[in-house]
């Protein structure tokens, strides 16, 4: 290849997979738009400041690919637009199959009609331009954001949330069941330096026991029984990306300890493997248990937690957001209609209704009702009933005065907050507490 090659390779929207330098290379160069990057396929990573500029990639598959390094990368970088090139009685294969159904944008036989193959990249590359997302602008909370929030917490998270964009230390997000700890993550992800990347979310609390190691760092084949091919953990997966461990209270002692260790020394191990594999992961943790008790009752290990706990995220429960439930079940209504012209509107007794409810289940709960309110309603406004809340009082049924009580007391830091515009002095000489009690108060109720 000559000099305008390499010229081109420096920078620019494809990538070649291949084994050596072939025809299809000489010919895919020739293209209006050439090769910008070649990878071989002897490596299983790549430069992630190269796959930056990526947009589409082509890769030859044959029956000598290693359909592993092939999965890991496409895999790895999930929002290029794949398009294989593929020796036909190679498409028998189930592992080919399965890949080109599950990651690929498009593929082509080989020996390749390049006509064909220059469409065919075209539209990669304008399905790639379509799709590619909008630059990071500054973002009014819930418009840019998948997260939706305008109460003064929301605010608080979306501050903290814009401030570690760019960070790559473990945040762990604490937070009851479904107020969007997964989401939070997902924002991060989005906001870091590793959005390229993958996102790996690992539901902590539902891997079957005998088989987390596994899944977490892979296995190499015959490792154990039932072991037939080798397969990627979700930590490796998570190369150069994001790895979301959810409800990480729920991972046996046995596993926190590899999970350290992965932490301390960057590398992992498949099980049956002593080859040591360096991975350039983000951890972002999220729990709905309370971490430190874990710690104290023996069941999380300390020294993991303090790892995880670099920076602490706290998600607010939705009964706290004020108006937010009003404006998430307003969106909530308006997907749930998207093309039947937005019929449905909620009734006056059911914002009120919505409002006072307590919402244990959080947003998630939120969305459920709506959702099925949606379905049940008979005119053309949501009435509490079929929201299956009733207006009236706030319920305080099965709630310990210990909730109440601080219901009150979050209460009384919003108004003297508002009241003082949010001058920590005037607020704790309003009421009454030390500077220090009152920023431990903030952080209990996540108003910091
Ligand atoms: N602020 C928000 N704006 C829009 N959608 C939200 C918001 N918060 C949560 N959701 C939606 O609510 C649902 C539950 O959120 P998510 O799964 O992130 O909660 P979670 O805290 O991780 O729950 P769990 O603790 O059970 O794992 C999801 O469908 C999510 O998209």
């Amino acid at each position: 290849m000559g000099d305008n090659m390499d010229e081109r390779r420096q920078k620019g929207p494809i990538l070649f997979l291949c084994h050596s330098d072939s025809e299809i290379v000489n010919e895919i160069s020739k293209m209006e738009w050439g090769i910008h990057h070649i990878k071989y396929l002897t490596h299983s990573h790549s430069d992630p400041s190269v796959m930056k500029e990526v947009q589409v990639g082509v890769v030859e598959l044959s029956e000598v690919t290693n359909m592993d390094m092939v999965e890991l990368f496409v895999r790895t970088y999930a929002s290029v637009f794949w398009v294989a090139i593929v020796s036909k009685p190679y498409l028998s294969s189930d592992a080919v199959r399965y890949l080109l159904k599950n990651y690929f944008y498009d593929f082509h036989t080989s020996p390749p009609d390049f006509t064909r193959l220059q469409y065919m990249l075209g539209h990669a590359l304008g399905m790639a331009k379509l799709c590619a997302s909008p630059k990071h602008t500054d973002t009014v909370f819930g418009i840019n954001h998948g997260i939706l929030g305008q109460s003064q917490c929301m605010e608080h998270l979306n501050q903290q949330l814009k401030k570690l964009s760019r960070c790559q230390l473990p945040v762990l997000i604490t937070g009851e069941s479904g107020t969007g700890k997964e989401l939070v993550a997902q924002e991060l992800h989005k906001g870091s330096e590793c959005a390229q990347g993958p996102f790996i979310p690992v539901n902590c609390g539902a891997l079957p026991a005998q088989l987390v190691q596994s899944e977490l760092f892979g296995h190499e084949k015959g490792a154990f029984t039932g072991a037939t091919q080798r397969k990627i953990g979700r930590v490796e997966a998570a190369h150069n990306g994001s790895l979301f461990l959810d409800e990480i209270g729920d991972l046996p002692l046995e596993e926190q300890v590899n999970l350290l260790r992965f932490l301390q020394e960057k590398t992992i191990e498949r099980v049956g493997s002593h080859q040591s594999i360096h991975l350039n992961v983000r951890i972002i943790a999220a729990t709905h248990v309370d971490l430190e008790k874990a710690v104290q009752e023996g069941r999380f290990r300390e020294d993991l937690y303090f790892r995880l706990n670099v920076i602490r995220l706290k998600v607010p429960p939705l009964r706290q957001r004020g108006d937010d439930v009003l404006l998430l079940a307003r969106r909530f209504l308006q997907q749930q209609q998207e093309g039947e012209g937005g019929r449905l509107d909620f009734s006056e007794q059911a914002e009120v209704a919505m409002l006072q409810y307590r919402w244990p289940g959080n947003v998630r709960e939120l969305l459920n009702r709506v959702q099925r309110a949606s379905v049940m309603a008979s005119g053309r406004y949501i009435q509490p009933v079929d929201l299956e809340i009733e207006a009236g009082p706030p319920s305080t049924d099965g709630e310990c005065l210990k909730t109440i009580r601080e219901e009150a007391e979050r209460e009384a830091l919003s108004r003297a907050l508002t009241e003082s515009h949010g001058k920590v002095s005037s607020v704790a000489k309003q009421l009454n507490v030390s500077r220090a009690t009152l920023y431990r108060l903030l952080d209990k109720h996540s108003l910091l």
